[in-house]
């Protein structure tokens, strides 16, 4: 440990692990250990060091300024024995890792990402949710169901070319239920130590992870299987444009297969760039989406205020677009401070030096664990005074206007900054502007969703009801 910079004392083979429990997920832990060892510490998973960088200033100076040396993703033998290798966006790393990031942002600009075209898809999802939630008015209604189809629709448009309408409603929940981590069978703490330890599942009682995994392998592969299927029997390869991500990803791979490269764009990596790009889109908007009704539950001043603004602003039931954006100050707030304090990743994604570097002082060889620990600055007292509680003011400046505040990072920062910001940016504010300036939302007989963490032992809300009114027109 002499040769790491300082930080909590490990246990012996599950080293800080048990932190993230006292209280879960860890929020508390990790400002603990900033304020006491600095902003850049060592916190052991296992056997194995990472270097936490758990400051905006820290984050800036090394992921940012230096974003090649925290680059690389540490590998997860798990992954790859599910993957079948080293496939995939999240996982990959170097020219094979950048090549298909940069490819897919290629593809999603081309969709319409950040432009009307892709505002008018997302648009079509909005009418549906008014659909759905009209039908419940008055009557108590799980929001995140009904978000959840949305949120698929858009990704698997832009990636399949299609969107689960009513007749293929089943079908999406079949889907949704391979992801749904957060209830079930990959919620418990054994599945969670396994996630970072894996070897552990052989010393602990029941399945491994990757049994767990594994079972829904076949289900990923059929679904994700079948759609490339028929791409590939219907596509139009002499076509220019394309109108979903696997049309333009086939006509790149049959490019690169007549110039003798069959490597680089395999139908495998396919198949998991979908896995990916769906697991990745889904879970966290939805996710966020979820927070927001619970905290709006809990905080009816904020919404006030929000309804307020959207009155004052826009004043009727039309609809909200983007271009609405920049007149609506608290609505922009009021996403931010959803984004804040839903703060997603506790524990960021595992990263590893591309190469050896200096960190306060010591030597850091090439392959060693890094995490960008953007929870501690998303919850940091100092920047967002009392961190948990749901303040959109934060985000307002004296003139009434929308503070940019460096340390909200949701996102991320850094070359594996999420790929799909600018997408889950179009869909929070059209989401969120559109539902509120329709609908005020109340708690049902069972009163508002717990929203500490800590009490809910983790990252997800337990499922909760909301009662819509209508705000405009006939009720
Ligand atoms: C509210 C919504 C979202 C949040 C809060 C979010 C957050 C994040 C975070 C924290 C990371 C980890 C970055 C790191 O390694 O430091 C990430 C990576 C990623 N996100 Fe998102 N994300 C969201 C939506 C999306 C959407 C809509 C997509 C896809 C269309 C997406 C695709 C990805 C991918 C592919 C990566 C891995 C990038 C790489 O390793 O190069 N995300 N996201």
């Amino acid at each position: 440990r002499r040769n790491w910079p300082a930080g909590p004392t490990p246990l012996p083979l599950i080293g800080n692990l048990l932190s993230l429990r006292s209280p879960a997920p860890g929020y508390e832990a990790f400002a603990k250990w900033t304020k006491k060892y600095g902003d850049i510490y060592t916190f052991w998973l296992g056997t194995r060091p990472y270097i936490l960088v758990s400051s905006y200033e820290a984050l800036k100076e090394t992921f940012i300024k230096d974003g090649e040396t925290y680059a690389d993703k540490k590998p997860m033998a798990f992954q790859e024995a599910f993957r079948g290798g080293s496939y995939g966006v999240v996982e990959t790393n170097g020219p094979f890792w950048r090549e298909h990031r940069r490819f897919a942002i290629h593809q999603f600009r081309d969709f319409g990402v950040g432009k009307d075209r892709m505002e008018q898809r997302i648009m079509i999802e909005v009418e549906d949710i008014f659909r759905n939630c009209d039908k419940t008015l008055g009557d108590g209604v799980d929001l995140t169901d009904i978000f959840d189809r949305a949120i698929g629709n858009v990704i698997n448009q832009m990636l399949f070319g299609y969107r689960f309408d009513e007749t293929r409603a089943d079908e999406f929940r079949t889907i949704r239920a391979f992801f749904n981590f957060n209830s079930g069978e990959f919620a418990s703490f054994s599945m969670r130590v396994q996630f970072f330890l894996p070897w552990m599942g052989y010393i602990m009682p029941g399945p491994t992870i990757l049994d767990r995994f594994k079972k829904y392998q076949k289900g990923f592969t059929e679904f994700f299987g079948t759609q490339i299927a028929n791409h590939k029997n219907e596509i139009d390869f002499e076509l220019e444009d394309n109108s979903d991500y696997v049309e333009a990803y086939l006509k790149e791979q049959r490019k690169r297969e007549k110039e003798g490269d069959f490597e680089s764009f395999s139908t495998k990596q396919l198949s998991n760039m979908v896995l990916d790009l769906w697991f990745a889109a889904l879970m966290t908007t939805s996710n966020t989406m979820t927070w927001c009704f619970a905290y709006t539950l809990n905080y009816p001043d904020a919404q006030k205020k929000l309804h307020e603004e959207l009155d004052r602003v826009i004043g009727s039931d039309r609809q909200i677009t983007t271009a609405d954006k920049p007149n609506l100050p608290y609505t922009n707030a009021y996403i931010n401070e959803i984004q804040r304090t839903a703060n997603l990743v506790p524990l960021n994604l595992l990263h590893m030096t591309t190469k050896d570097t200096v960190l306060k002082g010591y030597h850091i060889p090439k392959g060693t664990g890094v995490v960008a620990q953007i929870s501690t600055v998303m919850y940091d007292d100092e920047v967002f005074p009392e961190p948990y509680v749901f303040n959109p003011d934060r985000f307002i400046d004296e003139e009434g206007k929308l503070k940019k505040v460096e340390q909200l990072v949701p996102f991320s920062v850094g070359k594996r900054q999420c790929l799909g910001e600018g997408l889950a940016k179009m869909e929070l504010f059209l989401f969120v502007a559109n539902f509120f300036n329709r609908y005020q939302i109340v708690p049902d007989a069972s009163g508002a969703p717990e929203i500490d963490k800590a009490k809910l032992g983790g990252m997800h809300t337990k499922e909760f009801r909301a009662i819509l009114k209508k705000r405009h027109g006939e009720l």
